[in-house]
């Protein structure tokens, strides 16, 4: 059984709902059984008692910071970000906006090395704590995709890992930063979320790759779609991570897990900050449903794909669209079913 964490939620359009939290230090058998749940029912959950150190995780924090604190210009050296480096209100290259600034950066120690003397005025330090906390929430991403392997009984219960642990893994690291947000002189109403004092800093979209790992300060913001579409707000925890089943990992089990549509509200009163790990494959690698998932009852769902012809066509489309709809197969018809009579 799934564990609802005791913050229940309650909005005006829903019932009260708890997410997901997973304490990793449990037995393996029950834990496994537990992500798999966490996946199908809402392709969202938190795990605690991680193995991520707090050194590495606050280390990453302070030169978040650190760069977040520079002056406009100072920050406009790392950008624009095309698709990578610092980023201010535009999000991706289609013209989709959002109240936040960001480093994308691509998680090959040699570009990070690279990017990082634009970024800091000490780039090994700043390289240092990019590279460590990667590779603590790549170990996480690939212990969590391991659980998923023992759950759903793969052969190979490494298959999923796999993918990510490739040298040539093209998985990525965003760290995002909502400033606290007052009403701005030139207000864009589209951005207002409701009647609420927030506006969207990030707006809804699923995350294309396999996994997300995603951490922010004590501040909250970050929402989720539960299937029926209603908004359910994660309450923050700086200490934990919270995992999303990306379009990749729909794909591979056959849409037995669903990819969690998300967004992220600003702070009228204080400043968040959040990094996600996107962990993705190599470019030339195919994406195509698990053998084990394909069954005469559950024939495949999608067109096989790699992995960059997912991201073009991710990258050729709006942050919201559903882009995994170019790549669903029709439906077949059962030949021996009789249309119904007039
Ligand atoms: C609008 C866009 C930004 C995005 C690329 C895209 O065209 C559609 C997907 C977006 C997203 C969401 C998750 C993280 C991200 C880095 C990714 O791989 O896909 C972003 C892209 C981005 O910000 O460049
Ligand atoms: O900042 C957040 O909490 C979410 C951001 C996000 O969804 C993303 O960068 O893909
Ligand atoms: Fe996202």
């Amino acid at each position: 059984m799934v564990v609802a964490s005791s913050m229940m939620i309650r909005t005006k359009k829903t019932k009260a709902v708890g997410i997901p939290t997973i304490d990793l230090s449990m037995e393996r058998a029950e834990l496994s059984k537990q992500v798999v749940k966490a996946c199908e029912e809402y392709g969202f959950f938190k795990v605690v008692n991680h193995s991520v150190g707090k050194e590495v995780i606050s280390t990453l924090e302070e030169q978040g910071a650190e760069f977040f604190s520079k002056t406009a210009a100072e920050k406009h050296r790392a950008g624009p970000a095309t698709p990578f480096g610092y980023g201010c209100r535009n999000i991706g290259p289609n013209g989709d906006m959002g109240d936040l600034e960001y480093l994308l950066l691509h998680t090959n120690p040699l570009t990070i090395s690279d990017r990082s003397k634009t970024i800091s005025n000490d780039p090994i330090k700043f390289s240092c704590a990019v590279n460590d906390y990667i590779e603590s929430t790549r170990e996480l991403a690939c212990e969590i995709l391991d659980l998923v392997g023992e759950g759903l009984r793969l052969q190979d219960k490494y298959s999923l890992s796999k993918l990510i642990r490739d040298v040539q893994s093209d998985s990525l690291l965003r760290i995002n930063h909502y400033p606290q947000m007052v009403k701005p002189k030139s207000w864009d109403p589209s951005l207002m979320k409701g009647n609420s004092n927030s506006s969207i800093g990030f707006g809804e979209h699923s995350d294309p790759q396999i996994l997300t790992i995603l951490r922010s300060n004590n501040v909250g913001g970050l929402q989720i779609s539960t299937h029926d579409g209603l908004w359910i707000p994660v309450p923050p925890d700086s200490n934990e991570f919270f995992v999303m089943v990306g379009d990749a990992l729909q794909v591979l089990t056959n849409g037995r897990f669903t990819s969690v549509r998300h967004r992220a509200l600003t702070n009228p009163l204080k400043s968040r900050m959040s990094m996600m790990y996107f962990a993705a494959p190599p470019l030339n690698w195919w994406i195509t449903p698990l053998s084990k998932m394909v069954t005469p009852h559950n024939p495949t769902l999608y067109k096989p794909f790699t992995w960059a012809q997912y991201k073009q066509a991710a990258y050729s489309l709006r942050l919201g669209a559903s882009r995994l709809d170019l790549f669903k197969l029709q439906q077949q018809q059962d030949s021996n079913l009789v249309p119904p009579s007039p």
